[in-house]
């Protein structure tokens, strides 16, 4: 993964160079992507990682820099928490991971983005590929609560219009106050790639959501993303209604 020292932020700093270029209009990155989420050949796929998968989607993490995307996806991918000093992601990078969902193998290609606002224009660059969007905020970092409203205007602008979006207020210790909302009219829970807490959880709602849209099956009930999130999360309770 892409990661570099972090250096504080000068505001015109001159852009450094991504460890990925931005997509090309219409192009595939990586060998296995797939723009629709469906596999067509109606039999499994073998994804880079050499596991089979049914169906494969692109999720996002995005947020201000510092919140935590970069541990979180360690988290989710190597169970583990990526403690000591904070190295800053430099342009955007992806790992795989494949899932069973109530059968359906679905790999999730999950794009790690960099916050530092230098590295704006390419995260844009990668929005209209995704399926989901994870979208993190600090809870002991007030400003990056504050800055929610401008990422999903961001968001709005260059995402697809059907883009699933989950809120994750991450870095949460039980005993400790936090920022927490659900004003947002987004599925919102609590995080810590620290110590795991709903980690899997934010990873599977997503991937539930995004396979009960792709493969409708008859006298399936529907999936609700909003109602499965508030019946599995864990947590304070701060932010459950
Ligand atoms: N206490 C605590 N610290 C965390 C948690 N998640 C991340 N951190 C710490 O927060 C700092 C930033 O984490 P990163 O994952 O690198 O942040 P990022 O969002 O990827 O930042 P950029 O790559 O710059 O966009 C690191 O020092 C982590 O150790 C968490 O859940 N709890
Ligand atoms: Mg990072």
């Amino acid at each position: 993964m892409s990661r570099k020292k972090s250096q504080k932020s000068k505001g015109n700093s001159s852009p450094a160079s991504c460890s990925i270029p931005p997509p090309k209009e219409n192009s595939k990155v990586g060998n296995d992507s797939h723009t629709n989420g469906m596999v067509m050949s109606g039999r499994p796929s073998l994804s880079n990682s050499g596991e089979f998968y049914d169906i494969s989607f692109k999720v996002m993490l995005v947020g201000d820099s510092g919140v935590g995307k970069t541990c979180l996806l360690v988290r989710f991918k190597d169970g583990a928490f990526l403690a000591g000093s904070f190295i800053s992601t430099v342009g955007i990078d992806f790992r795989n991971k494949v899932l069973n969902v109530d059968g359906v193998k679905v790999k999730l290609q999950i794009w790690d983005t960099a916050g530092q606002e230098r590295f704006r224009s390419v995260t844009h660059a990668y929005y209209r590929d995704a399926h989901a969007l994870l979208l993190l905020y600090d809870v002991t970092n007030k400003t990056s609560f504050d800055n929610i409203q401008a990422w999903l205007t961001e968001i709005h602008e260059y995402a697809q219009k059907d883009v699933v979006i989950m809120l994750l207020g991450n870095k949460v210790m039980l005993t400790v106050g936090s920022v927490c909302s659900q004003e947002y009219g987004v599925p919102f829970m609590e995080t810590s790639a620290k110590n795991g807490l709903n980690v899997e959880l934010a990873f599977t709602a997503i991937a539930k959501e995004l396979k009960h849209r792709s493969l409708k099956t008859p006298n399936e009930p529907k999936f609700k993303l909003h109602d499965y999130v508030k019946k599995e999360v864990k947590g304070s309770g701060c932010c459950k209604s």
